[in-house]
């Protein structure tokens, strides 16, 4: 358990019961997870068949899609609470998302790619400035961490090795300390050597920030390194072989 600044414990990073999703026109639930908790700086390896609904958690969890039963929780606050728009500052506020394919703007530098993360929230800004920090002195600190020159910042995004891309889509999800770090299937594109290194940047930046980790792979041999393997196929209650 982690404590907050007045010596309470922290919210969890993320808090479900009764939840239910079903995706629109699909005759059957994709979800059905009774309960699940991510504790406040806990790091969960979550793993799971194709198609049992791990990015659609991921969506749920990160406001993307709106839940249709259930409670649903992300720093204690309430996501059924919030509309959509709503939703969008919430995830720029608390989540720091990094995708499969990265999702970086092609024409953009990498340096702007990263702090988009704080162009968008007041509250990533704040948490810097309250830490004594600039966005600029940050990325500075986070782009040394994850080997990112100033020359490759300086590069459109478009023009970045594969790994080159997966280490600013971290240094974006980091930038501004949100409180919960998504990583959806993050290392896929690379090679075993790299993917362990990658893995230790993200374990070590998230311990440094007292952020929570959701890492979603397949690959079992990255399971070691975390708190806890959470396996969705025994989690979801939800017929998933109906709707395959
Ligand atoms: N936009 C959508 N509309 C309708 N059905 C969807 C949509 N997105 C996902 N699904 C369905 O929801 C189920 C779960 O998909 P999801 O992508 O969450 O699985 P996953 O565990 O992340 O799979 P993978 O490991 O292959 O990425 C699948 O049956 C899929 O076809």
């Amino acid at each position: 358990m982690t404590l907050n600044a007045v010596g309470e414990p922290d919210a969890a990073a993320v808090e479900l019961r009764g939840l239910r999703y079903r995706w629109p026109g699909v005759r059957h639930d994709c979800l059905a997870i009774d309960a699940f908790v991510l504790a406040a700086a806990e790091r969960v390896f979550l793993r799971g068949p194709s198609g049992s609904g791990k990015s659609t958690l991921l969506s749920l969890i990160g406001g993307v899609v709106a839940q249709q039963a259930g409670e649903l929780r992300v720093a204690g606050t309430a996501l059924a609470s919030l509309g959509a728009a709503a939703r969008d500052r919430f995830r720029a506020d608390h989540i720091g998302f990094i995708f499969q394919l990265f999702n970086l703007l092609p024409y953009l530098s990498a340096r702007d790619n990263i702090l988009l993360a704080c162009r968008f929230s007041a509250q990533r800004r704040a948490r810097l400035e309250a830490a004594g920090t600039t966005p600029a002195a940050e990325l500075a600190r986070l782009a040394q961490h994850l080997d990112l020159a100033p020359a490759v910042l300086a590069r459109p995004a478009a023009a970045l090795s594969v790994g080159q891309q997966q280490r600013v889509a971290a240094a974006r999800a980091l930038l501004g300390r949100p409180g919960l770090i998504v990583a959806d299937e993050p290392t896929s594109a690379l090679d075993a050597d790299r993917q362990q290194a990658f893995l230790d940047l993200l374990l070590r930046e998230c311990a440094a920030a007292g952020a929570a980790l959701l890492f979603v792979s397949h690959d079992a041999r990255l399971a070691c390194h975390f708190d806890r393997v959470v396996d969705l196929a025994e989690l979801n209650r939800a017929d998933v072989e109906a709707q395959a």
